[in-house]
């Protein structure tokens, strides 16, 4: 409820004129019943001695109000619709702005489905809340209070008999909102379980159909389906109990009204009109505690996805940004990682005890074991996440005291899987970045043997499918890594990005690296030793632990494990 009312205070004026149209549009409504039995009771037994001109007029009134109130009432929906609209529209950005700047941890965390579903489920439900609530929560209460008021005017007595029937409608309404909140808060987090396999499944489609693992997904998804519709039926038959019984006590109390009222008439204590009417209100007042009961349902689903957007909201940073720019000085190695440890669940060490030092221009080589740790370093260097212990330097500067913007301009780095969008190969390359021109994307597919680019009709306008689908995986790691030579960064980092690569197109491509960013500090992990070789620095890590580092030649001569990976690799031709 609080975040509904700082969602539309913005729109206060928008939102005072949806509210004040609702509420004049309902006392008109509330005006009818009134009016008819005003003519049942007082002008018709006139009009039998020949006066139907009184008949005319209160016709013309009636028909003008049921217009008024029927003009007013569709003003306010649609107003309270663009108020609903705007304030979602406001909350999405701030939401997807805080997403952004969301640490890598915090992301793994909350779980990428859990984020996209707070995006889009989440802020709909708020959206349904928005627009309800100024539907339902001034026209429920106006006629609620209004009925009484009328029925109170029209028969005291009658009216006993309704007020004896609100503390059950109280009941039941306090029943829907403390039942509801769990009940809709425990399905959101299940479809978010369901996103997630469903996003797995969907980007690894072809990795279940190669490994014949189809019926084992479905499985998978049929549980989580089936664990979905639980809750979901769980909560739906706990309120389905609501609107029934509501018609139950609205059903009983009318008989006991109308019997009540016929001993009335015949006592003469009460007209046929006022009966009437006094049904009417009766109806009306009932109806208005259901829409009550709506609006509380409506306030616990909006208040369990209201509260999981703001565990968002209010995520503190995690991650600092500093505030010093990037000052090149010669007198620094370019990186230097210094005694540094992390691990991503803070129980068993990532990387352990990490010490290396780089120049400007020189190339670092990264060679282990799959899931050794080596792309943690690089996420430690782009600042993903920050070391548990120890230092990263740049430029002999912890690089917690820079600006991460900064930081991450100057670093290119290339992953194995990287985006790549459906774009033409010049956005794919160029990527909205301003500072890079024409000539920088050529002179970038040059250096990462793209060659392939002129084989294709329109050349860099090709069109590229999502992810690259109409690429080879050569073709892709080649557009990935001159996306990274085009922003000319000051450390280029290829992360398995050449795998695909046959060995001489690989061999060509670091020449020319070389060649053309002869002052960028490379780092390259690879599982081929050949694409590392001429590093002046490989460093051989194992379950999170440098085990070696030299250059190629002294591995050569000191380590047993990079001897065999050269026999196996090389065929001995190094030894
Ligand atoms: N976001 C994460 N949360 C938790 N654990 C993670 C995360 N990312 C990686 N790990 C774990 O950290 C370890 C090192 O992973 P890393 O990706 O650095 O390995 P790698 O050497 O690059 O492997 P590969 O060659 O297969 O890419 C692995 O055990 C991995 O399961």
């Amino acid at each position: 409820m609080n975040m509904i009312l700082r969602l539309v205070r913005p729109h206060w004026k928008k939102l005072t004129l949806s509210l004040s149209f609702k509420t004049i549009g309902s006392l008109a409504d509330l005006m009818l019943p009134f009016l008819i039995s005003v003519m049942i009771d007082d002008v018709i037994p006139n009009s039998e001695e020949g006066d139907i001109e009184l008949i005319v007029y209160l016709g013309i009134l009636m028909l003008l109000i049921a217009v008024i109130g029927l003009y007013l009432n569709i003003v306010a929906n649609r107003s309270a619709e663009l108020v609903a609209a705007l304030s979602v529209q406001g909350l999405r950005h701030d939401l997807f702005e805080k997403i952004e700047s969301l640490s890598a941890n915090q992301v793994d965390d909350l779980t990428r489905p859990s984020l996209i579903s707070r995006m889009t489920t989440d802020t709909y439900n708020l959206y349904n809340a928005t627009a309800g609530l100024q539907r339902l929560g001034v026209r429920a209460p106006v006629l609620l209070i209004g009925g009484i008021v009328m029925a109170l005017f029209l028969d005291p007595v009658l009216t006993l008999v309704m007020i004896a029937l609100l503390p059950l409608i109280g009941l039941l309404v306090y029943f829907t909102s403390s039942k509801g909140i769990p009940l809709y808060k425990r399905i959101q987090s299940l479809l978010d379980k369901l996103t997630r396999t469903l996003r797995e499944n969907i980007t690894g489609i072809r990795v279940v159909k190669a490994l014949s693992m189809t019926e084992h997904e479905e499985e998978r998804f049929d549980k989580n389906n089936q664990e979905t519709v639980n809750a979901e039926l769980k909560a739906h038959y706990t309120m389905a109990v609501i609107n029934p019984t509501m018609h139950a006590i609205m059903n009983v109390g009318l008989v006991v009204v109308l019997v009540i009222g016929a001993f009335r008439i015949d006592s003469e204590l009460t007209k046929k009109g006022e009966i009437i009417a006094f049904i009417t209100y009766f109806t009306i007042i009932l109806n208005a505690m259901m829409s009550i009961t709506r609006v509380f349902i409506m306030i616990s689903r909006a208040s369990a996805s209201g509260s999981r957007i703001d565990e968002v909201l209010h995520l503190p940073k995690d991650m600092k940004d500093g505030f010093d720019e990037v000052v090149l000085d010669e007198a620094y190695p370019h990186v230097e990682f210094r005694n540094v440890s992390f691990s991503y669940n803070k129980q068993k060490a990532n990387l352990e005890n990490i010490n290396f030092k780089l120049e400007r221009g020189q190339t670092l080589g990264i060679i282990g074991s799959t899931g050794s740790g080596k792309t943690t370093l690089v996420n430690l260097l782009m600042r993903f996440y920050d070391p548990d212990e120890g230092t990263i330097y740049l430029h002999g500067k912890d690089i917690k005291t820079l600006k991460q913007k900064e930081l991450r301009k100057r670093i290119g780095l290339v992953l194995q899987n990287d985006l790549i969008f459906a774009d033409s190969i010049y956005g794919n390359i160029q990527f909205n970045r301003n500072q890079i021109n024409d000539e920088d994307v050529r002179v970038a597919t040059k250096v990462a043997q793209a060659e392939f680019i002129k084989e294709k009709e329109d050349e860099l306008n090709y069109r590229l499918s999502q992810r690259g689908s109409n690429l080879s995986g050569g073709q892709k790691q080649r557009l990935l890594i001159a996306r990274a030579v085009a922003g000319k960064p000051d450390i280029l980092i290829l992360d398995d990005a050449s795998s695909a690569l046959d060995y001489q197109t690989d061999m060509k491509m670091r020449n020319s690296l070389k060649e053309e960013l002869s002052d960028t500090t490379m780092i390259i992990i690879a599982q081929r030793i050949s694409s590392l070789k001429d590093s002046n620095l490989i460093l051989l890590i194992d379950d999170g632990k440098i085990i070696d580092m030299g250059t190629h030649e002294s591995l050569m001569k000191t380590s047993k494990i990079y001897q065999e990976l050269a026999f196996y690799q090389l065929g001995g031709e190094d030894k």
